[in-house]
């Protein structure tokens, strides 16, 4: 049975059970007492802390109906599962809320555990105003719910003490925390201001409004000028040299008057005497007030930086430097020559002078080159690229466009005299005797000059005129100096032009082969074809062997050349014999120096074993004045290939002094008659009776006989009936591709041009 409790044993009954209880506990113990009462299902306590409701705690039966408490102490509005509009409503209005069965199912079922059948909210007040609120639901009806709220008039009397408390414990939890984490953040920034201050490498400082330094980073320890005891407590002037300092002082003063930040370079010394460059920001330092009360100054080691820059830079202008000048001589190359002389012809055009443009080429480089050797030849242009720069006036341009040619620009030209002065005394410069490579070397050079704008307007037109002259230069014996004049002809310049490119035209794959019939002339039958090598120039076109082959002959150009056609004729030869082509045999013509090659026989031999071809099925023609010039060394040369098995030929018979006594010793198998005697054969008795004589002469020796420049049925019809062997010639065909040559054949067959079936019809 209850007793009922005096309102002094009340008190301290409640005091003893809220004794050394945190806010949770409190809420947990409150809403456990709201539980006691058996209607009671569901109960919990809201409490409005900062002007938002919490519910602090709440308490339900399990499925044992013992309460089970839950201390959430979570916003309200973050909580499913409660009427949150009831709550709300009865901490605006202050009057308890009792809802019944049907205001329980208008709330929703998702409001209310199942099973609720009424709810009650009851206002917790302080000084009039409720300070917190209980909700309680029950599984019965109101009535019952609301006998258990009458007898529960005690803990509501003293929730509204126990809610402040809470409100205040929780304020009191609050605080400390904040405190705790504004300590943690100040413990934080100054760990990280340690840190920054002791481990960056930047120099970075705060200085009062006099300029005294309050903070600064240790990395100022290595200036020249700071002691052990660092920059904090000094002053710019303290540390720096005077000027330095002045300079650091006018941009802090400006850094406070004006509110801004300052950016710029300074170089400072280090103790260990190097000198850094710094990139340095200054910036103000404002207090809450929004009050200038320091400067913040942060220094950042950019001297690698600079370096690279500075190396960059250098590299830049290395490459541009490179990019304008021949790295042998150092003289300005073709681009920048175009560059000056397009801005010296503007100046002239200006002041209305002239402007001359020597071109200069060595005498004679190659030989240089070749006997000497490369490096001998890289000194050689060297060492003219010096006197060339001596001989000239600063304002003059020299040039290098290339291997050994120089161009000379003379600018404010105002008397041509002027240029045959300075023409003259660079021949004589050039012409004294250099030592290269412990080697006394006397060389010359060959000059041509244009003028503008007598001799062209711009520097193409220029450049070309003055080649010309240059050419014509070497033509009158070299060593000397020729102006272009209007009528020079660029015939013969151009056969010199030619060899710059001949270098070229082997690598280039510019040479190709022409192959033309030999044919019996009683037959009509293909004995035999002659490769003629062709020249596809670039720009010039399909350039004669008549033309290049003497250049290339003159200039050693040959063995190459020489070389690649009787590998070419080979390989060719070879593919036809193989695709069961009869073709005869490939004659390959040599000119005199190819032959005169000491291991000549060799290199046939090896070019026969690379390109598989027997060797019965070559032909080499040498001309009779080749043969017949060494006549002694020919026959060694001729015996070793015909041992070899190779048939061979005397090219051009009857235009040379053949001695019989060396004919006869030759081993040759073929005398080819010249097609100078074959044109007029049928009307000049002299050139019939020496055509006559040659086809004897083979004939007496057993040798076959081959008439060129066969053009005309009655001149291979006249050739025929004095038994000449063979002929060649465009009577029969011109020289033709490999493709064409190829198309001409009917089965294993060669059908010649359409006048010679004819001919051939005949036999
Ligand atoms: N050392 C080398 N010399 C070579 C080589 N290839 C050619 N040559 C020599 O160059 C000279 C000119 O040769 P090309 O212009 O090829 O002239 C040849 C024929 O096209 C030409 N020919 C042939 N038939 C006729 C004709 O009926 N009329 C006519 N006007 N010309 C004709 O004759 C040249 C052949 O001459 P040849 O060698 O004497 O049989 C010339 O001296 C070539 O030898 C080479 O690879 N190496």
């Amino acid at each position: 049975m209850q007793t009922k409790l005096t309102a002094v044993e009340l008190i301290k009954r409640f005091q003893r059970l809220f004794t050394d209880l945190n806010h949770k506990q409190i809420a947990e113990r409150l809403v456990k007492l709201v539980m006691a009462k058996p209607a009671v299902s569901r109960a919990a306590l809201i409490i409005e802390r900062d002007r938002r409701l919490f519910v602090e705690s709440i308490a339900r039966l399990n499925a044992q109906k013992q309460p089970e408490i839950d201390t959430v102490a979570t916003a309200l509005n973050k909580l499913r599962g409660f009427p949150h509009n009831q709550i709300e409503r009865v901490f605006a209005e202050g009057q308890p809320i009792a809802l019944d069965s049907s205001a329980i199912v208008r709330l929703g079922h998702d409001i209310t555990p199942k099973g609720t059948r009424s709810a009650y909210l009851y206002p917790i007040f302080e000084h009039d105003k409720p300070i917190a609120a209980f909700y309680l639901e029950s599984q019965d009806d109101l009535p019952a719910l609301e006998r258990s709220v009458q007898e529960l008039d005690t803990v509501w009397a003293f929730s509204g003490l126990l809610a402040r408390q809470i409100i205040e414990m929780w304020r009191h939890d609050e605080q400390s925390e904040r405190h705790r984490l504004a300590e943690q953040a100040l413990w934080a920034s100054e760990t990280y201001l340690h840190a920054i201050l002791h481990h960056s490498p930047a120099l970075i400082s705060v200085k009062d409004l006099n300029g005294n330094v309050v903070l600064a980073s240790e990395h100022y320890k290595q200036l020249q000028n700071v002691d052990e005891q660092g920059f904090v407590g000094k002053n710019v002037f303290d540390v720096y040299p005077k000027e330095v300092a002045q300079a650091l002082w006018d941009i802090d003063l400006a850094t406070q008057d004006k509110q801004q930040t300052f950016e710029t370079e300074l170089e400072l010394m280090h103790k260990d005497g190097s000198l850094h460059t710094y990139l340095m920001v200054k910036f103000p330092l404002r207090n809450p007030n929004n009050d200038v009360f320091g400067v913040c100054t942060i220094c950042t080691d950019i001297s690698e930086r600079k370096l690279a820059e500075n190396a960059l830079r250098e590299q830049q202008s290395r490459l541009n430097y490179m990019a304008f000048h021949d790295s042998l001589t150092a003289l300005p190359n073709r681009s920048l020559f175009y560059d000056r002389i397009y801005h010296g012809l503007a100046r002239a055009q200006r002041s209305n002078s002239k402007l001359a443009l020597m071109l200069l080429d060595i005498d004679r480089f190659k030989n240089i080159n070749d006997s000497l050797g490369h490096d001998s030849g890289d000194l050689l242009l060297k060492a003219i690229a010096m006197r060339l720069n001596e001989g000239v006036r600063d304002m003059d341009t020299v040039a290098r466009l290339g291997g050994d040619e120089f161009v000379v620009v003379l600018e404010g030209v105002h008397d041509m005299e002027d240029v045959v002065f300075i023409a003259n005394k660079l021949l004589v410069t050039l012409a004294r005797p250099l030592e290269i490579a412990g080697h006394e070397i006397t060389t010359t050079v060959s000059i041509g000059v244009s003028v503008y704008p007598d001799d062209g307007t711009d520097t193409d037109e220029l450049l070309k005129n003055a080649d010309i002259a240059m050419y014509k230069a070497k033509e009158a014996g070299k060593n000397n100096c020729q102006f272009y004049a209007k009528g020079m002809s660029a015939t013969a310049v151009n056969y010199l032009l030619l060899e710059n490119d001949l270098r070229r035209a082997v690598e280039q794959e510019q040479l190709i082969l022409h192959y033309q019939p030999q044919i019996d002339l009683k037959t009509g039958e293909l004995m035999g074809v002659e490769a003629l090598v062709r020249w596809q120039h670039p720009e010039r076109g399909l350039v004669s062997p008549a033309h290049f082959i003497p250049l290339a002959e003159e200039t050693g150009l040959i063995a190459p050349i020489g070389e690649w056609v009787l590998r070419q004729a080979c390989y060719q030869q070879k593919r036809w014999l193989d695709s069961g082509k009869k073709v005869g045999r490939m004659a390959v013509n040599l000119s005199p120096r190819q032959f005169r090659q000491r291991n000549f026989p060799e290199k046939v031999e090896s070019i026969l074993r690379e390109t598989g071809l027997p060797a019965e099925y070559l032909e080499l023609e040498i001309t009779e004045s080749c043969a017949m010039e060494h006549a002694g060394e020919t026959i060694n040369q001729l015996k070793q290939l015909n041992q070899m098995g190779l048939y061979l030929a005397i090219d051009d018979f009857g235009t040379g002094y053949s001695s019989l006594a060396y004919l006869k010793r030759f081993p040759i198998q073929k005398l080819k008659i010249d097609s100078s005697f074959i044109h007029d054969i049928q009307s000049d008795p002299n050139d019939a009776a020496i055509a006559k004589s040659i086809i004897g002469l083979a004939h007496n020796m057993q040798l076959s006989v081959v008439a060129e420049g066969v053009e005309k049925p009655a001149q291979s019809d006249w050739l025929c009936d004095e038994g000449c062997d063979q002929g060649q010639g465009f009577l029969f065909s011109k020289p033709l591709t490999a493709r064409q040559f190829e198309a001409r054949f009917v089965g294993k067959h060669f059908a010649f041009d359409g006048n010679v079936v004819k001919l051939n019809a005949l036999a």
